[in-house]
């Protein structure tokens, strides 16, 4: 089986860049196969839930590549050190191990659907850009149906929506913990609303969400174009509006600008009170930077929080990102976090933010790699061999260029924004499960950034 896992690592090494192998991949340490299961240790708590968020299924499908067998992996703590090899040993080779990492979810209780516990009032850090919007939530969360119903909270990707909704729900249980309080993205509803269709349960999904005290919906903007979810959604609204209950829902637009989205729904959502987040500035930024290095236990100096602050135009997810990133560096390598290492850390992937691509270079690329006709990337044609290409291309024009949707679309044969939306929201979704894909991808970028 050795035999099997150094096969698995050079699968991984090929697929992965590099600088993720070695932080992520190169210090796991192989124990054991029982039971069609393989046994992995990795360095420490905080590593441990970087991988199983992000590589355990790249890491199962590839021993099983590997063996030409399934097999299941057991990631856990290492008992004794991982010396990190993969990086400088120094005099002491134990990565410190992060501070608390706190549980995800709420306990499985009958009352409450899928709310992330993390995200609270307490750990939402306020700033000019949001202070609007976190105020119109507390108050919700203080009186729930009795001030602003619906609350309508929009604002760009990363800024906080989603933490924002979630905190209004924990904070409505803990001061009323009997009551039902269920969150759902737009997504997972309208999935829910296909299967309830398809195995004709829909009595019971109506009575599920009708029997809600607060509702809480992210990314509504997910259900405009979707006839079936707006009219199911527009009754579960009313029935739950009708009865004193909370609606909360973010968007990425304003309900106004949200094409697609039937009237009934939009006159609906301006009833309530509407409020926006902003991008954060320089001071939000560094002191969620702060915030979150502590809740990781990492000691981030203040010229690097300043530093990534000044990197990161506003979404604060990819804030995050770097800061997990510095933190795993410092932890594996146990040296202290310091400008100059954070520099190093995130060189490629600044270098790779500075240069200004065209989305013309990365169509071309696309094109070339599926070998398919640039003309027919652009046209309108609706061959399978033509969509992924197509989307992968938008997805790349959006993370790689400073194009707008509009742009893009422009770009791609006079395409609508909407389509471009679409097209990159799946892409994001698939990467999440499907590993080639995620290589393909990274593969295609790291030729783009060459
Ligand atoms: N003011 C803040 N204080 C603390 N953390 C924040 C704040 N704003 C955003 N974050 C953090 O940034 C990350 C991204 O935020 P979130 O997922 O809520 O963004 P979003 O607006 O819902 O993004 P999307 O449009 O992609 O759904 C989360 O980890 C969240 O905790």
């Amino acid at each position: 089986m050795d035999k099997i896992w150094q096969k698995t690592l050079d699968i991984l090494k090929q697929t992965l860049a590099d600088q993720q192998f070695v932080t992520w991949i190169k210090p796991i340490r192989f124990v054991g196969v029982k039971n069609e299961e393989v046994e992995l240790e990795v360095p420490n708590r905080f590593v441990l839930d970087w991988i199983k968020k992000h590589y355990q299924d790249a890491i199962q499908s590839c021993i099983s590549n590997a063996a030409g067998a399934s097999y299941r992996i057991k990631l856990c703590v290492a008992r004794t050190p991982i010396k990190p090899d993969a990086v400088p040993v120094t005099e002491n080779p134990t990565p410190p191990v992060p501070a608390k990492v706190q549980e995800e979810h709420h306990p499985q209780r009958g009352n409450v659907y899928n709310l992330n516990s993390r995200y609270t009032f307490k750990t939402f850090v306020l700033g000019s850009s949001n202070q609007f919007a976190s105020a119109a939530a507390t108050a919700v969360a203080n009186n729930p149906a009795t001030t602003y119903n619906p609350l309508f909270i929009y604002g760009g990707v990363g800024l906080g929506k989603t933490h924002l909704i979630n905190a209004v729900g924990n904070e409505i249980l803990k001061r009323n913990p009997d009551m039902k309080v269920c969150y759902y993205t737009s997504e997972k509803f309208m999935n829910e609303l296909i299967n309830s269709l398809r195995y004709a349960k829909m009595d019971e999904f109506r009575t599920k969400f009708r029997s809600m005290d607060v509702l809480l919906i992210d990314d509504v903007q997910f259900i405009a174009g979707k006839e079936r979810t707006q009219e199911e959604f527009f009754h579960t609204f009313n029935a739950l509006y009708d009865s004193h209950k909370q609606i909360v829902v973010t968007s990425d637009k304003f309900p106004k600008e949200i094409p697609g989205l039937e009237e009934r729904l939009r006159s609906r959502f301006e009833w309530g009170l509407i409020a926006d987040i902003q991008a954060p500035d320089m001071e939000t930024k560094q002191a969620i930077l702060k915030m979150k290095a502590e809740q990781n236990g990492i000691d981030l100096p203040h010229e690097v929080a300043f530093f990534l602050a000044n990197s990161v135009s506003s979404n604060i997810r990819e804030l995050e990102g770097y800061l997990v990133r510095i933190g795993a560096y410092a932890s594996l390598t146990a040296t202290p976090i310091s400008l100059a290492m954070a520099q190093e850390v995130l060189k490629d992937i600044l270098v790779e933010k500075r240069r200004e691509l065209t989305v013309e270079e990365i169509q071309k690329l696309v094109a070339n790699h599926y070998s398919i006709k640039l003309s027919d990337l652009k046209s309108a044609k609706r061959m399978k061999a033509l969509v992924l290409p197509r989307q992968i291309a938008m997805y790349l024009s959006r993370q790689l260029t400073s194009c707008s949707y509009p742009e893009i679309g422009e770009r791609f044969g006079g395409k609508d924004h909407s389509t471009i939306i679409h097209a990159i929201k799946k892409i994001e979704k698939n990467m999440e499960e499907d590993y080639q894909l995620r290589s393909v991808i990274n593969n295609l970028k790291k030729e783009l950034s060459a």
